[in-house]
């Protein structure tokens, strides 16, 4: 069987506990994502998604277990992967044209100047600044537009897979919306593979092909994953009124309200543990509630 772009294979991680034992935050969790995919993981706060995603950046190593990506083992950080934080990581010293450039260069050492300065400017342009905002300093600009600026940049690098750590998590709801519309014009203009932990459960649905949830720890585990069954493009303002909107909504909110905890705590005794695949769509031509629901899942 051929082996998905980025395979996450029978990973744990342990860390002491600071009593002189050791908790051990996942085992053996085994998955993979497609290229192209959009990927988002949900997870109650503490079940290890930022551990998942900095052992994906190559910023940590795990307790045991392999992650690869096309084949090749990840073992430290790599242009090919690029990572966007909350907490938007932009040099300060530098504007927000010139922080775009400075990745595209570390990427491209042999791009002429004008190379890199006009395709600095088009993905700047594609999260929607331009004109003299892009000459301003990190400092300079308010928290939705230096998001726009981690973003544009990490895009900008084409890296292989994007990972992006809550992004909009300190953003209000109107420029985390107008953003998101952003983000999903960008990618679906360059196809890459997104990684993306959220807590947000509508801006999971509007967002991702799949949906992984995670468990709580200690023992966490991805437990599923929910195939997103509403077709692209969408709109964040009439998303709700697909069939399968409130469906897979509700499944996600019951998940996180209940076997998110039921299952936290179970030792994985050896085998891999890999997420239940979980199908609902109301438009497939199936029986009727209450069974439907049951008969869809994978
Ligand atoms: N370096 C470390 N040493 C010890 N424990 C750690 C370390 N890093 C993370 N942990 C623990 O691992 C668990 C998972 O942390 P992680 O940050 O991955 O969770 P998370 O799901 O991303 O949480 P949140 O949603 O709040 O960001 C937590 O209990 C955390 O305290």
């Amino acid at each position: 069987m051929t082996k998905p772009f980025l395979s996450i294979e029978r990973l744990t991680q342990r860390f002491p506990d600071g009593k002189g034992g050791q908790v051990t935050v996942f085992e053996n969790a085994s998955f993979g994502i497609e290229r192209g995919e959009f990927v988002c993981i949900l997870g109650h706060s503490r079940c290890g998604k930022s551990t998942i995603m900095n052992i994906l950046a190559g910023l940590a190593q795990p307790t045991s277990g392999v992650v690869a990506m096309d084949g090749a083992e990840i073992g430290g950080p790599s242009l090919d992967r690029g990572v966007v934080f909350q907490n938007y990581s932009l040099l300060p010293w530098l504007s927000a044209l010139a922080n775009v450039r400075f990745g595209i260069r570390a990427r491209h050492p042999d791009w002429s100047r004008a190379r890199i300065d006009e395709r600095a400017r088009e993905f700047l342009s594609m999260v929607g600044l331009q004109g003299e905002a892009i000459d301003r300093k990190p400092c300079q600009l308010s928290g939705g537009m230096r998001q726009r600026v981690s973003i544009a940049r990490a895009f900008a690098n084409h890296p292989k897979l994007l990972l992006l750590d809550e992004p909009f998590g300190a953003l209000d709801a109107l420029t985390r919306g107008t953003i998101q519309d952003e983000l999903l014009k960008i990618w679906s203009g360059t196809g890459q593979t997104v990684f993306m932990i959220t807590h947000d459960i509508d801006e999971a649905i509007l967002l991702a092909d799949r949906i992984l949830l995670m468990s709580n720890g200690p023992y966490a585990r991805v437990a599923e994953s929910v195939e997103i069954t509403i077709p692209r493009p969408r709109v964040r303002t009439t998303i709700v009124e697909h069939p399968n909107y409130y469906p897979i909504r509700n499944h996600l909110v019951q998940f996180l309200g209940k076997r998110s905890k039921a299952l936290s705590g179970t030792p994985s005794e050896g085998r891999p543990q890999v997420p239940e695949a979980v199908r609902i769509d109301l438009t497939d031509p199936l029986p009727p509630e209450p069974a439907r629901l049951h008969a869809i899942r994978a």
